[in-house]
Parts: structure tokens; sequence; C-alpha cells
């Protein structure tokens, strides 16, 4: 039997540098965020209720949903995030179970959830990994990335789970304040275990 491995950690921790690294050594990485794009693109029916929950003013000239006008919103008020979330994860879910049980038929599926704990999707993976930072760390490197100030950089932090929890509520934890070459050494080992049946 395979398994289905809930990969997770906090915005900017490194959830996607592991995955894409996880992903070169064959192994199939199922992401949150890309299916969260998919159910909010230009005519889709998420893109329509976002419009209607949202208002016009967060679209651009294109008529896409202005992302970082989007995350202004919800990052700063925990009733908008909701609203957003109602309309989004159902069918972020319903197409990631889908692919998920094509894919764990064939071989261990990790699936990388940012809010893997936050909604309870920890109970339908055998194993959870979460990929952890200080808090100093993940400031740093969400800055860098997104070009935030520190407090939009702050306000994104805390509308998740932090991270110190997520470590302990996880079956395995990859660190990942040193360099990228530590976060692979730890990956390798644990895909070693898991292709062992080791775990
Ligand atoms: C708010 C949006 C438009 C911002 O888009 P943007 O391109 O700037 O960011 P991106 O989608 O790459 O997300 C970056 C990170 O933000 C965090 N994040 C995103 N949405 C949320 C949320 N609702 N609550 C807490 N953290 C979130 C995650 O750690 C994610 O990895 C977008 O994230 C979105 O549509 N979010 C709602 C769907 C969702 O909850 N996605 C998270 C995975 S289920
Ligand atoms: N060990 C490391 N040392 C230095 N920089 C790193 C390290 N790991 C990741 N980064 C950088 O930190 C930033 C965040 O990493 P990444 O995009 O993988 O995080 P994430 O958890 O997927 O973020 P998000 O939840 O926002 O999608 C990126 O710019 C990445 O290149």
């Amino acid at each position: 039997m395979y398994k289905v491995i809930g990969l997770t950690g906090g915005i900017a921790s490194g959830k996607s540098t592991a995955s894409a690294y996880i992903e070169e050594q064959g192994f199939k990485v199922l992401d949150a965020d890309v299916y969260a794009r998919k159910v909010t693109e230009k005519g889709s029916p998420g893109y329509q209720r976002i419009i209607e929950a949202f208002g016009t003013g967060i679209l651009d000239e294109d008529g896409n949903i202005d992302r970082p006008a989007l995350g202004r919103i919800i990052f700063n008020d925990p009733d908008e995030r909701q609203k957003l979330n109602d309309i989004s994860h159902p069918e972020i879910r319903r197409m990631m179970n889908a692919d998920r049980d094509e894919y764990v038929k064939e071989n261990h599926v990790f699936l990388d959830i940012p809010l893997l704990f936050e909604n309870g999707l920890d109970e339908q993976c055998d194993m959870t990994v979460t990929v952890y930072v200080t808090e100093e760390n993940q400031m740093e490197r969400l800055m860098a990335r997104n070009g935030l100030t520190k407090e939009d950089a702050a306000a994104r932090i805390k509308s998740q789970m932090p991270l110190s929890e997520k470590k302990k509520l996880s079956d395995r934890v990859f660190d990942n304040n040193g360099d990228k070459a530590e976060l692979f050494r730890q990956i390798d080992e644990f895909l070693k275990e898991l292709q062992n049946d080791e775990m």
C-alpha cells in the first residue's frame, strides 16, 4: 500500500523548495496553491463568486483577480479570509482528492498543503511532515521573496497556525534554517526510509 504524505509548513518556510526536490526524486507532489489558482481563474465558478463577494475592485485591468490586492484584504481581516476560504476550499479539496486517489495507486504521493493542520486535513494523511524555520528566518525570507513590508509579512504569518505548533503536531520535521543542501539531505534520508518501508 502506498502512503499519502501531508507536507506542510508556514508561509515561506520552504514547502515549494522541498516539493521541487521531492519531485526531482521521482515522486508526485500535489500543491494546494496550484489548485487554489485554478479555482480562481478567470471564467471559473470560483472567479465569479469571488467577484460577487469582494467586488470588481479586486480585478486587474485584464479582468484577472489581482492576487496581491486580494491578499491585502484577506490577510488583514479574519472574516474576509473566511469568506474566501468558504468559496475556494471545497473546490480545491475536491480536485486535489481526485488526483490523489489516482496517483496513490502507483506510488507514494505528497500533498503540499499550507493549511493542513488548520483545516484538519492531516486526518486524511498516513503521515505528516512540517518544513520548519524560526519566525525570524520566515520573516526574512517572506519579505525578500514577496517584497513585503515587515507589517504585511507579519500579518500573513499571523493568519496561520504558528510553525512551532505545526512542528509539534507533525510526525516528522524538516529543519530548513540551514542552507538548501541541508534541507535536501533530510529529504534524502526520509525518502530512503519511505522506500525501504521503515516508517
Ligand atoms: C489570497 C491569494 C489570492 C494570494 O495570492 P498570492 O499569489 O499572493 O499567494 P499564493 O497563492 O502563492 O499563496 C502564498 C501562501 O499564502 C498562504 N495563504 C494563502 N491563502 C491563505 C489563507 N486563506 N489563509 C492562510 N494562509 C494562506 C499560504 O501559505 C500560501 O502558500 C491566494 O493565496 C488565495 O486565493 N488564497 C485562498 C486559497 C487558499 O486558502 N490557499 C491556501 C492553500 S489551500
Ligand atoms: N534553506 C534556505 N535558505 C535560504 N533561502 C531559502 C531556503 N529555503 C527556501 N528559501 C527561499 O525562501 C523563500 C520561501 O521558500 P518557498 O517558496 O519554498 O516557501 P513556501 O513554504 O513554499 O512558501 P509559500 O507558503 O508562500 O508558498 C524562497 O525565496 C526560497 O528560495
